[in-house]
């Protein structure tokens, strides 16, 4: 855990570095248009602090896709409330913004926001295991792609693996793009 501590820190500070410097949103961009027929509403994140902001993928992809926001209850799986263009949008108790009318919606591709990531596409989050516990629970109703977005300054030669990480199917940074799995 102290492991993971430290981590989380040095990679916040590579994240800050990062930002602003090169944007991996177009590479976003690009991997959605591919599973893009075929697939159900897409969610993405409302960027806080240093994040990467998926929002102009996000608002191009609204006019063809439904697409969503995660809204956090404790320590339960992520909810996900419809986004469109415009939408009146409130801010939750981490500060992160969520769309104001709670239009539930099930994604089934869910744009994963991370601190650090490595080559076998394990991701480090903010350590509350949202993610984790999110797919964990879609899972094992349909098909899911998991696609972490980060800098490729986030990147770390290994990460400590926990049984209950989720997989992730694709890492996306503005250098490229890594699939895993089938
Ligand atoms: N933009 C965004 N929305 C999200 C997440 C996220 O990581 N990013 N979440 C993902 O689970 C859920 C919300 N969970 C959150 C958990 C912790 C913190 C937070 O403030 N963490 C650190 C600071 C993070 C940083 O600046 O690097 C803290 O506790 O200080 C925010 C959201 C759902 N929505
Ligand atoms: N499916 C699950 N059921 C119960 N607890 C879980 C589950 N998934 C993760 N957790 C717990 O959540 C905690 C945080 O996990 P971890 O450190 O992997 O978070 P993270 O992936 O870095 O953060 P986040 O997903 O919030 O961005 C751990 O204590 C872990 O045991």
């Amino acid at each position: 855990m102290t492991d993971k501590t430290a981590l989380r820190a040095e990679a916040r500070a590579r994240r800050a570095a990062a930002h602003g410097t090169v944007d991996p949103a177009p590479a976003l961009a690009q991997l959605l248009a591919e599973i893009d027929a075929t697939t159900g509403p897409v969610s993405f994140f409302w960027p806080i602090r240093t994040e990467i902001d998926p929002r102009p993928v996000m608002e191009g992809l609204a006019r063809r896709r439904d697409v969503c926001l995660p809204v956090t209850t404790g320590y339960a799986p992520l909810a996900f409330r419809r986004w469109q263009p415009g939408a009146a949008m409130e801010v939750d108790g981490f500060g992160v913004a969520i769309p104001a009318v709670d239009d539930p919606v099930t994604p089934e591709v869910l744009v994963v926001p991370m601190l650090a990531f490595d080559d076998a596409g394990h991701r480090l989050g903010y350590g509350a295991g949202h993610y984790d516990r999110t797919l964990a629970k879609l899972r094992p109703s349909g098909p899911v792609t998991a696609i972490g977005l980060a800098y490729e300054a986030q990147w770390t030669e290994r990460l400590p693996a926990e049984p209950t990480d989720q997989p992730l199917d694709a890492i996306v940074t503005e250098a490229r793009i890594r699939r895993f799995g089938a």
